[in-house]
This record gives C-alpha cells, sequence and structure tokens, in this order.
C-alpha cells in the first residue's frame, strides 16, 4: 500500500515554539518524520513523503513536492491515485495518509491502521482533539477536508458518499507531537519500550537535554 506522509517544511511544529528554536524544531520535525518513515516501512507499506518544499536531507524513499495547503495537496494525491484511472470501480488498491509527527507509531499499530482501510471503505485513527492522524481511503469520491475538528468532518464526507468507516482506537496513532505536554507522552513511551531507545525523535529529546519532570506530581518534561 502506498503510504503518503505530508511533510511542512517551513516553520514546521509552531505550537512547539515555546520549547524550541527554529531550527530545533526543524531538526525534530526530521527526527520524527524518519521514524514514521521508518514504522510504515515495518509495516509493509510504501512511504511517500508529501512535503511542502525541498527536503534538506537524504530520505529513504521518494518525495513528491506540493507547496498548496494540506487538504488540497492530499486530494490531489487521492485523486491520482484512485480517482478516474481506467480502473474499474472496486479495484483500487487503498491509499494511506499518515502524518510525519506520529513519534509513537510502531510497524504493529501500522498494521493495524492498513488492515482496517483493506475491510472498510475509510478507516480513520483520531487523534486527540478531534484531528485525523492517519487514515486509508479506497473510495475515489472520498476527499479529505483537514484542520478543525477533523476527525468528525472525515466522518461526515464518508457518511456522504455512503462509505464505510473503520476507527481505529491506537494510543500510539492518537499521540501527535504538537504540544509540549506530547513531548512527555514521548519520552513515557521511549523510556518503556527502551530496547528500540524510541527512535530518533526520543533520542533528540534526550540530546537535546528533555527528561520527564514529575517534581509537582504531575508528569512534564525539563530541560537541562
Ligand atoms: N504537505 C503538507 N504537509 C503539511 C502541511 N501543513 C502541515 N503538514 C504536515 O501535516 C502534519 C500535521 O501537521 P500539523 O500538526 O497540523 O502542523 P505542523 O506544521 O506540524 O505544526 P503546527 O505549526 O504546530 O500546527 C505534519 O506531518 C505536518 O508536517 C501542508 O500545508 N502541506
Ligand atoms: C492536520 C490536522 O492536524 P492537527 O492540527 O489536528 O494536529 C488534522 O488532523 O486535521
Amino acid at each position: 500500500m502506498e503510504v503518503f506522509v505530508p511533510f511542512s517544511t517551513d516553520r514546521p511544529k509552531s505550537r512547539l515554539s515555546g520549547v524550541l528554536t527554529p531550527d530545533e524544531r526543524a531538526a525534530f520535525a526530521h527526527a520524527m518524520l524518519r521514524d514514521v518513515l521508518d514504522a510504515i516501512s515495518g509495516a509493509g507499506g510504501e512511504p511517500r513523503v508529501l512535503a511542502t518544499g525541498a527536503v534538506d536531507a537524504d530520505l529513504p524513499c521518494p518525495v513528491t513536492v506540493d507547496d498548496r495547503p494540506l487538504t488540497d495537496a492530499v486530494n490531489a494525491v487521492l485523486d491520482a491515485r484512485l480517482g478516474s484511472g481506467g480502473k474499474a470501480e472496486g479495484d483500487e488498491e487503498p491509499v494511506a495518509v499518515v502524518m510525519a509527527d506520529l513519534a509513537l507509531a510502531t510497524p504493529e499499530s501500522l498494521r493495524e491502521l492498513f488492515a482496517a482501510g483493506r475491510e472498510a471503505d475509510v478507516a480513520i485513527a483520531p487523534g486527540r482533539g478531534g484531528g485525523t492522524n492517519a487514515l486509508v481511503v479506497s473510495r475515489p469520491e472520498f476527499r479529505v477536508d483537514y484542520h478543525g475538528a477533523s476527525y468528525l468532518d472525515h466522518h461526515r464526507i464518508a457518511d456522504e458518499i455512503d462509505a464505510s468507516v473503520a476507527v481505529v482506537d491506537s494510543h500510539r496513532l492518537a499521540t501527535d507531537a504538537d504540544e509540549p505536554a506530547d513531548l512527555a507522552e514521548l519520552l513515557i513511551h521511549a523510556e518503556a519500550d527502551d530496547e528500540a531507545d524510541g527512535g530518533r525523535a526520543a533520542r533528540w529529546l534526550r540530546d537535546a537535554g528533555f527528561a520527564l519532570d514529575a517534581t509537582d506530581g504531575r508528569v512534564g518534561i525539563g530541560r537541562e
């Protein structure tokens, strides 16, 4: 299955600006992207980065550059892959879209997503807060509408075309690294899965001096 990974190269991760400088946000975003690409390959998917601009590093997969807003760029991909390309309806291989900031994604969690996407017309892994962290689409009429409560919007869009929806209830796929509190989530699970050392993103955070901090009884992050 082809798996498109949207990746913003300009001012990525602005909601982390209170804890990371612009260069640090770019480096951290890149570390997460690499982890997500590895997890997709580990799950048997074929990753393709869908970037807003040239990616300033070697990546282990093809990169498509499309500087349109996220929704338009993803819809162009869905149209190209599932649209009237001469295939009979029902013959299309599903297409997946997995965000580049799912730093906890594992091959197992993505295999579950891909399997759901082979059973239903649309499979959605919601993000906390109403986003759509990952989805798999096999119906050519389906279109994405990201931002806001996109999880609800994607249910509505699927209903409008009478498409079946599978919801993938996965803590790992629901955790996107948007806010400083999400960095604590990443460090917690990296520590629990320690044989893999938590991947590049968790290593990047540790090397940058971040650690869990529970001094006031709640778990957060601190930096040396
Ligand atoms: N191709 C593409 N990817 C995008 C665009 N905007 C965001 N992304 C990617 O989509 C995923 C979800 O992005 P968000 O969390 O909404 O935005 P972000 O830029 O990562 O972070 P914030 O600036 O804090 O909102 C991430 O993988 C981003 O790299 C865009 O306009 N085009
Ligand atoms: C792209 C957007 O991501 P969020 O801003 O919720 O992280 C969404 O999932 O609709």
